[in-house]
């Protein structure tokens, strides 16, 4: 028996064109599954032609016509027939979107980093509970299959004995100039080196320490 998730999506812009795309497209036929993915609604906050353009431009799809465009976030979540939505929007705004999907009874898939404060993160984490929705980080990192290596080589076999200092390295080259990447250095849309990339080092340091 299989089961359809259906989702929703809020910020067409680029790091959704690639969930999307492999949310829909990447079945790996060694590991069949019986969850299937459906994405009914797509939601540009600014300019409704951002979701279309998506839609037929962006995703993979052969045939994508149960696909709705929103104009507002706030009517994707009017949606009843979606069941978790994936927030895909500058760092600065996805505590208040996050609220307003549980708020609407959805799930939430929110692309890293979670909220820009813990304060943040701990009221979204009770309001899921007491909604009893699913909430999580699309914090991909965590799962590439590398890490399990390491955690079996470090905790089952030992081979490097205890762990006492990890050095940790990670940096791109983001133009300034081009005004596309304003999110990553404007601290209002929440920019910045630690929100950008420091999670997740802290993160996968924190596990093997
Ligand atoms: N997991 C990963 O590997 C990656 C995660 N990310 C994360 O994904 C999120 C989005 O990044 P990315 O796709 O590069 O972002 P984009 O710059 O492509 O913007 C995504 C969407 O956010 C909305 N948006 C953009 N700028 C603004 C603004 N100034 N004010 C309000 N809304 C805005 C727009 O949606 P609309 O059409 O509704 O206006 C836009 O389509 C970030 O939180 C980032 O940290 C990014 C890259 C990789
Ligand atoms: O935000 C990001 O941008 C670049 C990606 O490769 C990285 O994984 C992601 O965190």
């Amino acid at each position: 028996m299989s089961y359809t998730i259906t989702w929703g999506l809020l910020g067409p812009g680029r790091i959704a064109g690639k969930f999307i795309n492999d949310l829909l497209f990447a079945a790996d036929p060694s590991r069949p599954t019986t969850i299937k993915h459906k994405l009914l609604g797509i939601a540009s906050n600014s300019n409704v032609k951002n979701a279309t353009r998506f839609k037929n431009e962006t995703i993979n799809q052969e045939s994508n016509t149960e696909i709705q465009c929103y104009e507002k976030y706030d009517e994707l979540l009017a949606n009843d027939q979606i069941q978790v939505v994936y927030i895909a929007t500058p760092n600065f705004n996805h505590f208040e979107l996050c609220y307003k999907c549980l708020q609407a009874g959805k799930s939430v898939l929110m692309e890293k980093p979670f909220t820009i404060n813990a304060k943040q993160t701990e009221i979204l984490i009770e309001l899921s509970r007491k909604k009893k929705l699913f909430l999580m980080e699309a914090f991909w990192t965590r799962f590439n299959p590398i890490y399990e290596d390491v955690y079996k080589l470090c905790f089952e076999e030992s081979v490097i004995g205890d762990i006492v200092t990890i050095t940790s390295q990670l940096s791109f080259l983001f133009e300034q100039s081009d005004p596309s990447m304003d999110r990553i250095y404007n601290p209002a849309l929440g920019g910045g080196s630690s929100l950008k990339f420091h999670h997740k080092q802290h993160c996968q340091i924190l596990e093997l320490m």
